[in-house]
C-alpha cells in the first residue's frame, strides 16, 4: 500500500502567494472564466464592465490601454469606443487568457485596433505618458505590490488621463463583508467545484479580505501621486471602481 507523504488529515491545497501561482490560477481557469462570470453575476459584471470602461473617458482616436485585461472583455468595449483611428493594448501574463481573448477578437467581428500583449503589471513595457486612459478589472487585487502596480499605470498615462479600476469592493461593513463571503462560499466555489476549480475560486474570499477598501484606494492612488482619485460603489456595493486622474 502507497502511504501519502504527509499526514492527510492536514493536508491542505498549496495557497495562492507569489506572482507564479496566481499566473497558474488564472491559466488554469482561462477554458472556464466567462462562462463562469455570466453565471455567478447573472450577466451583472457586464454592466460593472460599461461603468468602468465609461469612467475612464477613453474616447475616439486614443491610444488606450487595458491591464490585466485576462479573456478581453474591456479591452472589447474600449475597442468601440476609441474606433478604427484609435488603439487599444490589452496586457496580461497570463498567456493561456490572452489566447481566450484572441481567439474571442476574431469570432466577434470587432475592429483590428486590438493587440494583445503578454507582459508583466508591475513592469509594464511602455514609455511614460503614452496612454490617453487606462482600465484594469478585477486586476489591483491580484497583484502581488498594488503599489507598484499603481505606480506603473501612472508612468506610463498621460497628464490629465484617466484611469478607472474596477474591482470587488471590500466593504467597510461587517454585513456587507459577510454577505459577499456567504455567497463565494455558497454560490460561487459549489459552481466552481463542478468544473474542478474549488480551491481557485476559493482564493475569492482571501483575496477580497486581503484587499483595499474603497478610502485606502484612494489614499492609495493620492500618495503614488495621482491628483485625484475617487471611488465609487457599484453592483448594491458588491463592486466598486477607483477612478483616478494624472
Ligand atoms: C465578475 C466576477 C468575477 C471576476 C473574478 C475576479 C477574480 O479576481 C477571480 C479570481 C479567481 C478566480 C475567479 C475570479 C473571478 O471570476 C463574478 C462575480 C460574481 C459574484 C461573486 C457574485 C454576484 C452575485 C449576484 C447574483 C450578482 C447580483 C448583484 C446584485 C443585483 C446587486
Ligand atoms: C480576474 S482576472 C480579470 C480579467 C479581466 N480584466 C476581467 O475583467 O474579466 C485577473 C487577470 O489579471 C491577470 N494578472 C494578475 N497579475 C498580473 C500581473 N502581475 N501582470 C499581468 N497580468 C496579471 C491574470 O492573469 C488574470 O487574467
Amino acid at each position: 500500500m502507497m502511504l501519502a507523504p504527509y499526514p492527510i488529515s492536514t493536508f491542505r491545497p498549496t495557497p495562492v502567494r507569489c506572482a507564479n501561482d496566481r499566473q497558474a490560477l488564472f491559466s488554469r481557469i482561462a477554458p472556464v472564466y466567462d462562462n463562469l462570470n455570466d453565471l455567478l453575476s447573472l450577466g451583472q459584471h457586464r454592466i460593472w464592465k460599461r461603468m468602468s470602461v465609461s469612467w475612464s473617458r477613453a474616447k475616439l482616436g486614443d491610444r488606450v490601454l487595458d491591464v490585466c485585461c485576462g479573456s478581453g472583455d474591456l479591452a472589447f468595449l474600449l475597442s468601440n469606443k476609441v474606433g478604427s483611428d484609435g488603439k487599444v493594448i490589452g496586457l496580461d501574463f497570463s498567456k493561456e487568457q490572452l489566447m481566450v481573448a484572441s481567439s474571442r477578437s476574431s469570432t466577434k467581428n470587432c475592429l483590428k485596433n486590438i493587440e494583445w500583449v503578454e507582459g508583466d503589471a508591475l513592469d509594464l513595457p511602455f514609455a511614460d505618458d503614452w496612454f490617453d486612459a487606462i482600465t484594469m478589472g478585477y486586476g489591483l487585487r491580484n497583484v502581488v505590490n498594488k503599489q507598484k502596480a499603481m505606480q506603473e499605470i501612472l508612468r506610463v498615462l498621460k497628464p490629465g488621463s484617466t484611469v478607472s479600476i474596477l474591482d470587488f469592493n471590500k466593504s467597510n461593513e461587517p454585513l456587507a463583508s459577510s454577505i459577499t463571503e456567504l455567497m463565494i462560499d455558497n454560490i460561487v466555489v459549489p459552481v466552481a467545484s463542478v468544473y474542478g476549480l474549488s480551491e481557485e475560486y476559493r482564493y475569492l474570499k482571501s483575496s477580497i479580505r486581503e484587499f483595499l477598501t474603497g478610502q485606502e484606494l484612494e489614499k492609495l492612488a493620492l500618495e503614488v501621486g495621482f491628483s485625484t482619485a475617487q471611488h465609487y460603489e457599484i453592483g448594491g456595493g458588491l463592486m466598486g471602481c477607483l477612478v483616478a486622474k494624472n
